[in-house]
């Protein structure tokens, strides 16, 4: 919107003025308000000596009308240019395709509980989520209230779907809230930990876990400092906080929150976090890392830091990710982005690598 009102701007407007001329812009361009009701209640909204710039400006916007937009390079103008430069670095020409998956509304898709039938209107996806058209409500969906299902965007569905927890393996879920993870590993029948430092947000995994009828023992902690006691786990899912530059079709808010030096402060909790996982892991235990960042110091980066830690890349197959084998690096991690599936929807961007404890490794 910005460019859009650049022709129209002599001198920079005061933060809220520029504000409410964003909002009448979009009214006007994007959302088919009338002219006479976007112009007049953003006059409304700005201090008097404003309302003559505001009513000016916007009027010319509404003359232009879709000739505004025409020939603006949107997926650029709605990308920081830090954010574009580094994805251009990372991915190439398809930079282009994933900002423009951003300006997509994300479906809604479903992991279903184990025995439950899908809801009605979806579509079978080749990894086993159930994909339902953008603005979709889940608590409108037949099952909701009986736990059929959840909420968890393919591509989410995926870390623990490689961690393959088997029935009676002591598995911790690391950074578990809100419990999308959770919940599969513990209808895959392990004997599941969920630790969160969250108060608020542990509660909301309790009453997820509860309404999906799925046990786990759930803890209320520091993942850096936990100490468990008992036998170490066989398996680890640690689903690291990140910047979440892969979840922007559903935060668009995120380009513009994040700065820069937030990549560099998430990969070293992130380090840390591999530390710790790795102390809690059985000698051969399976771990499982993602993060829905988008860029590689929250993902690729990370696998010469857990060779160090002792924990070998175990690769994916392509057999494990039907229809995404194109998703699996030349190391064999997975790199998922908001451009793949495009004529599906596309999916969420995440990083994931799973790795195998060695039985004997020197700290
Ligand atoms: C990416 S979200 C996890 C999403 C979750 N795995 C799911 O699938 O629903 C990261 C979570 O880690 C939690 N967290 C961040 N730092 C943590 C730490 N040091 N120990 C435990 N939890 C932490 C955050 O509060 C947040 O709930």
């Amino acid at each position: 919107m910005d460019a859009v009102l650049e022709p129209f701007l002599r001198r920079e407007p005061p933060g809220p003025v520029r504000t409410v001329l964003r909002l009448g812009a979009a009214e006007l361009l994007l959302l088919g308000t009338p002219a006479h009701a976007a112009v007049g209640s953003a006059v409304d909204l700005v201090p008097k000596p404003f309302a003559g710039l505001v009513n000016a400006v916007l009027r010319r916007v509404a003359e232009a009308g879709p000739a505004a937009l025409a020939g603006l390079e949107a997926e650029r103008l709605d990308t920081p240019a830090w954010l574009w430069s580094a994805w251009h670095a990372a991915y190439g020409p398809a930079v282009r395709d994933i900002a423009a998956a951003h300006r997509q509304e994300a479906p809604l898709d479903l992991s279903l509980a184990p025995g439950a039938a899908p809801p009605e209107g979806g579509e079978a996806l080749p990894t086993g989520s159930h994909r339902y058209p953008a603005g979709t409500r889940v608590t409108e969906l037949a099952g909701f209230a009986e736990g059929g299902f959840w909420v968890q965007d393919a591509a989410a569905a995926l870390p623990a779907q490689l961690l393959a927890a088997r029935p009676g393996e002591r598995v911790a879920d690391l950074c578990a809230a809100p419990g999308g993870k959770t919940a599969q590993l513990a209808a895959a029948g392990a004997a599941v930990t969920a630790v969160e430092r969250d108060p608020k947000r542990a509660a909301r995994l309790q009453e997820n876990l509860t309404r999906l009828r799925l046990p786990a023992e759930l803890v209320v902690a520091d993942a850096l400092r936990w100490e468990p006691g008992g036998a170490a786990f066989d398996a680890i899912l640690l689903d690291a906080p990140c910047t979440a530059t892969g979840t922007i079709r559903r935060h668009p808010d995120v380009p513009h929150l994040k700065r820069p030096k937030d990549v560099g402060a998430a990969a070293g909790l992130q380090r840390e976090l591999l530390a710790a996982a790795a102390r809690l892991l059985a000698p051969g235990g399976r771990l499982v890392l993602a993060t829905c960042s988008l860029q590689p110091e929250e993902g690729e980066a990370h696998l010469a830091a857990a060779a160090a830690l002792g924990l070998a890349l175990d690769p994916v197959r392509p057999e494990e990710l039907p229809g995404l084998a194109g998703a699996i690096t030349a190391e064999g991690a997975v790199r998922t982005r908001p451009n793949l599936w495009p004529d599906r929807g596309g999916m969420d961007g995440f990083f994931m690598a799973r790795f195998r404890k060695a039985r004997f490794h020197k700290e």
